[in-house]
């Protein structure tokens, strides 16, 4: 065990707790742990915040002696979810999910009463259904009782860092992904929360880059009074994990499929599909996000009986994998698709056409992802999350964009950028300083492969034929 100062990030995402202790001088990874969450199933999705605080417990465990030997922990977490409060920090129900689309009736009302364009300005996006304003609209119509004896609202990562550190804090990149914080002032929308019966008191205090959310209570498993990082949305963690510079795209595979590169433009894009994030540590995060990504292609594998690898070339098979509804584009209340098939058609091809119906809206909104700064650029696509482990994930993407892609060594991405956040309170540096100086983005590269127009014009035509999406 080195003597130098140690970082620890956190990623609570949505399957599972992640944590890294990481060297701040070296950002040698010293030690990990990971603990699942349980989702619920069937009409919505929901987890207990007690759940996180748990496995966030289970994964220090596992660090053995780093955790004691701290000097800083920032949390990353899933981004949007509605954490509600009793007086004493104690949640009064599950949190609603990011892929909970059960608040879409309230989506479209928040979104007709004050129109597209208004929200795109004002708030940077468009709220969808895995914002949180649409699920503390639903909340106030389906759980008034819940609603009217709420404390405090926060979102995962907030929820957690409190746990921590005692202040009701959040950071810019999480309150972007609420619909209430307008990203065009940089405060909460009091107008909006009078509209919806939320008390701006209930809500956390929005910290600056680089401020930190306070120290470690006594009685956790980690030193008292160590620094605790504002932490931030599990995307604009990674961004910093990676140390992002604008017109450098990110594409994370995981439980949502994300694409994103640092901005310094506010977004404000009316149609939805990209989402005007503030970044981590100043600057924005122009964001397209799927809700059918990694585990939407697995239940197709599972279905077919076939190993995740097991794809196979050819045919004319489209699989739009809508499984849980959809966000990008935004069709919450659609299921899966699948047409083309013919005699010849092998499960192979269906499963390929699973990956493709999952990579395809990601990689078509890349290109409006890179506008927000005109910084159309051939970098190299960063592919990150768990599916960037997999050769077929890999190969689905390098055919469909015809990039150059780049597989980071570096795992735990969305860890790592809060680990960079906190290394930076204790270094001055900021997290993105800290990233480059790990190299977290070093890996094999991939040269770019003739784009797969073909099978991308199949995908626009099954979208538009059976969503009218164009
Ligand atoms: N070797 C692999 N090849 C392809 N996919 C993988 C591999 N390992 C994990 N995955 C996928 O990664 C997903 C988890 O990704 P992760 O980024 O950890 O999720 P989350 O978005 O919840 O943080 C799983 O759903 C699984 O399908
Ligand atoms: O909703 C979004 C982004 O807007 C998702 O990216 C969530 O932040 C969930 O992340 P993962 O659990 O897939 O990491």
């Amino acid at each position: 065990m080195g003597n130098g100062p140690i970082a620890l990030g956190v990623d609570s995402s949505t399957q599972s707790t992640k944590v890294l202790a990481v060297d701040v001088e070296t950002g040698e990874v010293l030690a990990r742990g990971q603990a699942r969450h349980t989702v619920s199933e069937g009409a919505g999705r929901e987890t207990d915040p007690e759940v996180w605080w748990r496995a966030l417990g289970t994964a220090l465990a596992q660090i053995g002696p780093y955790a004691e030997r701290a000097d800083a922990i920032s949390v990353g977490g899933q981004q949007h979810g509605l954490v509600v409060l009793d007086p004493v920090g104690r949640p009064l129900r599950p949190a609603l999910l990011w892929n909970d689309v059960r608040s879409a009736p309230q989506a479209d009302a928040l979104v007709e009463r004050h129109g597209a364009a208004h929200w795109a300005r004002r708030f940077g996006s468009v709220p969808g259904t895995s914002f949180t304003v649409t699920k503390w609209a639903w909340l106030t119509e389906h759980e008034p009782e819940t609603a009217k004896a709420a404390a405090a609202v926060r979102l995962p990562h907030d929820f957690l860092t409190e746990r921590l550190g005692g202040a009701g804090v959040t950071d810019r990149g999480d309150a972007s992904g609420t619909g209430w914080w307008a990203t065009d002032t940089e405060t909460y929308d009091e107008a909006l929360l009078a509209e919806i019966g939320l008390d701006p008191a209930l809500l956390p205090r929005v910290l600056g880059p680089g401020e930190a959310a306070g120290v470690t209570l006594p009685g956790l498993p980690l030193r008292e009074g160590v620094l605790v990082g504002a932490g931030t949305g599990d995307n604009a963690a990674a961004a910093l994990g990676l140390g992002l510079v604008p017109g450098q795209p990110a594409l994370s595979l995981g439980t949502s499929g994300t694409v994103y590169t640092p901005a310094t433009t506010r977004p404000t894009d009316p149609t939805g599909i990209v989402a005007g994030f503030a970044g981590g540590h100043g600057d924005w995060l122009p964001l397209a996000c799927t809700l059918n990504c990694t585990l939407a292609v697995d239940k197709i594998a599972g279905l077919l009986s076939l190993d995740r690898e097991a794809v196979e070339a050819g045919g004319s098979t489209v699989l739009l994998p809508f499984l849980d509804g959809e966000r990008t584009p935004n069709l919450p209340y659609a299921s899966g698709l699948l047409t083309g098939l013919r005699h010849d058609t092998t499960p192979g091809q269906i499963l390929q056409a699973a990956y493709d119906g999952a990579a395809y809206a990601l990689l078509t909104a890349l290109d409006q992802v890179l506008a927000v700064d005109g910084t159309g650029s051939d970098e190299p696509l960063l592919l990150i999350g768990g599916g960037a482990r997999g050769t077929a994930w890999r190969e689905t993407v390098r055919r469909l964009s015809g990039r150059a892609v780049r597989i980071p060594v570096a795992e735990e991405l969305v860890a790592l950028g809060a680990a960079a956040q906190a290394a930076g309170l204790l270094t001055g540096e900021t997290p993105q300083a800290v990233a480059r100086r790990w190299d977290t983005t070093a890996g094999p590269s991939f040269d770019p492969v003739p784009r797969d127009d073909a099978a991308l014009d199949r995908l626009a035509t099954a979208l538009a034929d059976a969503f009218d999406v164009r």
